[in-house]
């Protein structure tokens, strides 16, 4: 089985925070992989890590079999990534992002010309494309991130959080791509916190809490005839929340 993603005893901490614990991960090649967890999992921080743009303290992460951090050309190459909290140049408008991006690619202008066009109208960017991004709204700076991520026609594709903030026929036609880009052979790992949209599009799970694996493999093994959000709540631990506490509000 070829490995698209393999990250070995991945960690990092902040100060005091263990923030990913030494994780290990395999995402085989040809997989719709989601990355489920709760709230300061350690997500973002382990998929920073594993396309190049958050140096681990230890561990490795490679794409394809090459070392992201020893040969990150080769590694970066195949790779088509979303990041959170995306920082774009702010007074480029989507057009020019993405020729900028292309061409820093070494992508043919003409080909980069045609692409652009094409992913700006799929994504329902074309109004936007002679916006400068200082004035896209949040759902569409996750837009034209996805389409940079998409322009080089990578092998695998890391989005953190591509559907936040992305309106209900956006994410229909983001969905359309990335399971025809699956489809085609390309291989996506994503990280969400809806599970009925994990279950909906992926092949493969892994729950993340306190920075570890608490549970991975195919979304029917990890489900065992249950709902994800079921499996999730039981691994993660249900929290009293709700039912005590803030006796103020309901005052
Ligand atoms: N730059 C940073 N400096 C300090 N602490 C950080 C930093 N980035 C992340 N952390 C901490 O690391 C832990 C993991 O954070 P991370 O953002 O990876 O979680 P996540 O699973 O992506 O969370 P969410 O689902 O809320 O986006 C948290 O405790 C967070 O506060």
């Amino acid at each position: 089985m070829t490995i698209a993603l393999r990250l070995s005893g991945l960690h990092k901490t902040f100060g005091s925070t263990i923030a990913v614990d030494h994780l290990d991960l395999e995402v085989p090649a040809g997989s719709f992989f989601g990355l489920v967890g709760p709230n300061g999992a350690g997500k973002t921080t382990a998929l920073s890590m594993a396309v190049g743009l958050l140096r681990p303290d230890e561990g490795r992460a490679e794409v394809f079999g090459d070392d992201v951090w020893s040969d990150p050309v080769a590694a970066k190459s195949r790779i088509g990534v979303l990041p959170d909290g995306l920082a774009l140049p702010e007074r480029l408008t989507g057009r020019e992002l993405l020729t900028y991006t292309g061409l820093l690619r070494g992508m043919p202008k003409n080909e980069v010309v045609a692409r652009a066009d094409e992913l700006l109208a799929v994504l329902e960017l074309d109004r936007a494309h002679s916006t400068m991004v200082l004035d896209y709204s949040t759902g569409m700076r996750k837009k034209i991130g996805l389409a940079v991520a998409l322009l080089h026609a990578p092998r695998l594709l890391v989005l953190d959080e591509p559907f936040e903030a992305v309106d209900p026929v956006s994410a229909s036609t983001i969905r359309t791509i990335l399971r025809r880009f699956v489809v085609a052979g390309g291989s996506v790992v994503f990280s969400s916190h809806v599970m009925a949209l994990v279950e909906q599009l992926c092949d493969r799970v892994a729950v993340i809490a306190n920075g570890r694996v608490r549970a991975a493999g195919t979304l029917a093994d990890i489900r065992q005839g249950s709902s994800l959000e079921a499996v999730f709540v039981d691994l993660v631990g249900a929290r009293v929340g709700g039912t005590e506490g803030l006796a103020w509000l309901a005052s």
